[in-house]
This record gives C-alpha cells, sequence and structure tokens, in this order.
C-alpha cells in the first residue's frame, strides 16, 4: 500500500485514491483572496493559555517536525476568535519549501510564505482527538506564516536547535519547558474559514485561525529545517523539503476577517 507523501508517485494529486475525503468539498488549503474576504466585526478575539510544561518531545515522522504536548486535561488551551470553547494544544508542526520563495500552504493574495506553522487543537466534548476528528467543529488549527528576513524571531531558535537532534525519520527528542505562544506576532489580527485537515485522510473538521502578520526567520534557520531527512537513519539522506499541499477548490465557502 503507497504510503501518502508529497512525490509524484503518492503526493497531493493521487491522495483521493485512498483517502476519498482528499477530493470533498471543505477542503484545505485554500488561497485568500482579500477582495472576497468578508470583515466580521462579531469575530472576538482569540486567546492563548498555554502552559510551558506541557510540551513533551519534538520529532520527525519523515513529513514534517513536529513538537507534542500533553492534552490529557485542559492545560493548554486555545479560547475565544470563531470558536465556542476551551481547544486542547494537542501539537505543532511545519510546512516549508525547498527555496524561500514557497512553502506555505495557504496562499495570501497570490502571496507563498516560505514555510506555514500549524498549531493543533482539539475540542475535548468530543472525548478525544479520534472522536474530534469526525466532527465538523473537531479541531482548531492556528496557521503562523514564516517570512525569511533579517531579524529573525529569537523564539523559533528554540525549534531549530532541536533540529539537530531529529535529523532522521523516526527521530524524536525531549522538547521541554516550551511555551508556543512566543511564536504569535504582535497583531492578533486573523483570517477564520472552515476546512479540513492539509493531509491525508483529510477530515473537514478544522476551524482555520490563520494569522495576518507573518514571523520571520532567519535563511539559516530555513536552512536548518531543510537539513531534515524524510528517511531513516540507515537510508540515503533525502531532503525534507516541500511538505506542502498546494491551494484546494474553495466551493462558495466565506473567508471571515476579524479586522477591517
Ligand atoms: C491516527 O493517528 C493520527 C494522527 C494524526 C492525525 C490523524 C488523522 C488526521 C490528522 N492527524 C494529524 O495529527 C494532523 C494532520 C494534519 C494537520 S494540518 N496540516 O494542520 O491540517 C493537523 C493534524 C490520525
Ligand atoms: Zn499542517
Amino acid at each position: 500500500q503507497s504510503v501518502w507523501g508529497y512525490d509524484s508517485d503518492n503526493g497531493p494529486e493521487r491522495w483521493h485514491e485512498n483517502y476519498p475525503m482528499a477530493k470533498g468539498d471543505k477542503q484545505s488549503p485554500i488561497e485568500i483572496n482579500s477582495k472576497d474576504v468578508r470583515h466580521d466585526s462579531s469575530l472576538a478575539p482569540w486567546h492563548a493559555s498555554y502552559d510551558p510544561g506541557a510540551a513533551k518531545t519534538i520529532l520527525n515522522n519523515g513529513r514534517t517536525c513536529r513538537v507534542v504536548f500533553d492534552d490529557s486535561f485542559d492545560r493548554s488551551v486555545l479560547r475565544g476568535g470563531p470558536l465556542t470553547g476551551a481547544y486542547r494544544l494537542r501539537q505543532l508542526h511545519l510546512h516549508w519549501g525547498s527555496s524561500d520563495d514557497h512553502g506555505s500552504e495557504h496562499v495570501i493574495d497570490g502571496v507563498k510564505y516560505a514555510a506555514e506553522l500549524h498549531m493543533v487543537h482539539w475540542n475535548p466534548k468530543h472525548g478525544n482527538f479520534a472522536g474530534a476528528l469526525k466532527q465538523p467543529d473537531g479541531v482548531a488549527v492556528v496557521g503562523i506564516f514564516l517570512k525569511v528576513g533579517k531579524t529573525p524571531k529569537p523564539e523559533m531558535k528554540r525549534i531549530l536547535e532541536e533540529i539537530d537532534n531529529i535529523k532522521t525519520k523516526g527521530k524524536e527528542a525531549p522538547f521541554q519547558h516550551f511555551d508556543p505562544s512566543i511564536l504569535f506576532p504582535k497583531s492578533r489580527d486573523y483570517w477564520t474559514y472552515h476546512g479540513s485537515f492539509t493531509t491525508p485522510p483529510c477530515e473537514e473538521c478544522i476551524t482555520w485561525i490563520l494569522l495576518r502578520e507573518p514571523i520571520e526567520v532567519s535563511p539559516d534557520q530555513m536552512a536548518k529545517l531543510r537539513s531534515l531527512s524524510k528517511n531513516g537513519e540507515n537510508e540515503a539522506m533525502n531532503p525534507l523539503v516541500d511538505n506542502w499541499r498546494p491551494p484546494q477548490p474553495v466551493k462558495g465557502r466565506v473567508v471571515r476577517a476579524s479586522f477591517k
């Protein structure tokens, strides 16, 4: 069974063969065009209250670099914005390109960012993550765009320093005392719409909250991400890059903005 990936023989164009939801009408990512966005003054601000002690490990699963958090109780939660109730932070991960001019999954007015960071939260009213995947209000993902610049955010350093310990697929390292809210940009402005996981099985259970202001990373921080391998330690190095799904059909969905 050909496991899904981002190569020509198992990439986004073929995911629907094993994961039919990939052809649904609420798929993510999407291209956001400001002219089609509707400012919604009733949208509340969002709030994250994360416990740095909830961070557990960082791992390379051959498709992304992921930081995992303890989500066994309401320890690190996201509230407000378009959400009802508190959603528990489960993991964060990234998508990036082979060069700085692309790599993000969502595209804003034609702009592709070098990378996109996803903070994944789930709604505990559905019992557990697996249950939440089956609900339209099951999951909330905060998306932060990364652009390459000269004043990199020092907080990204922490994640990228760990990269040396998880170079190959399957490698995991302890990653503790980390509060991911330090990665948030100054502005709280966001777009929100209903969509799906951007990886198989592509369930349509996600309330997306995309932050308007990108954060900056340095060229060598991007090079660090690109030094991860898709393969295991006893296999040939195969750079883990271009792990992004292209924009999917909007199909009449409305993207709302918290800002004018
Ligand atoms: C059974 O084990 C799993 C484990 C993880 C699963 C998953 C099903 C869907 C998404 N996930 C994810 O964790 C996941 C995948 C994609 C995204 S994304 N890129 O933020 O849409 C977020 C979260 C099943
Ligand atoms: Zn993602």
